[in-house]
């Protein structure tokens, strides 16, 4: 089971280095592997298991966060309409993208990140992503607001790209011209 202490923190490495892609079909470690970062996000969310094991709650893991420099992420969460999203997916690729960009209003945290760094992420407003899910189907899944966001932050950390990364180094509340709040 994945706890915090497998969480990979800032400083290492790991987290700022190009993931690689996983060779279809997937190892069975491999499979092992995204169904084990899959059941993190929902202990993580269920409240007596998050204490029990002291588990922050998140919404998204990418491989390289456990230590892993391979091409996949688990995500698991509700947007604001209550749209559910859970999924392990192997090599997830941004396919396309709009222009407008959107943020969430109180800036953006990671499980690899043990401070707070304040300003907005901006971040494509839509995206369309494919990658071959944990039953080894290929899947198209068109996405936007809350999340567009997420997916896209677990993918820039495929890409050794932290949150802050993209922060404005001189205003960090810099709104970008077509940008406007997700929240
Ligand atoms: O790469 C992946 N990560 O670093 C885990 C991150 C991913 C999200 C950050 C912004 C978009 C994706 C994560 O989930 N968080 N960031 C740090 C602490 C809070 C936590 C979070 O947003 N939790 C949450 C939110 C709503 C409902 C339940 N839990
Ligand atoms: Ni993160």
């Amino acid at each position: 089971m994945i706890t915090m202490k497998d969480i990979v923190r800032e400083g290492n490495s790991v987290l700022t280095q190009v993931a690689e892609e996983v060779e279809l079909p997937p190892t069975a470690e491999e499979k092992e592997t995204l169904e084990e970062m899959l059941q993190f996000l929902k202990n993580s969310q269920d409240e007596e298991i998050a204490e029990k094991y002291e588990l922050r709650a998140g919404v998204g893991l990418a491989a390289p966060q456990i230590g892993i420099s391979k091409r996949m992420i688990a995500v698991h969460f509700q947007d604001f309409d209550e749209n559910e999203y859970s999924y392990g997916l192997f090599n997830p690729k941004i396919i396309s993208h709009s222009v407008a960009e959107t943020f969430l209003s109180g800036g953006e945290g990671c499980l690899s990140v043990d401070r707070e760094v304040p300003g907005y992420v901006p971040r494509y407003q839509k995206v369309t992503i494919k990658a071959t899910d944990l039953e080894g189907n290929e899947v198209k899944i068109k996405l936007r607001g809350y999340a567009a966001i997420v997916f896209q932050h677990e993918i820039d950390h495929l890409n050794g790209v932290m949150f802050y990364d993209r922060i404005n180094k001189q205003d960090p509340f810099a709104v970008p011209e077509n940008a406007k709040p997700c929240d």
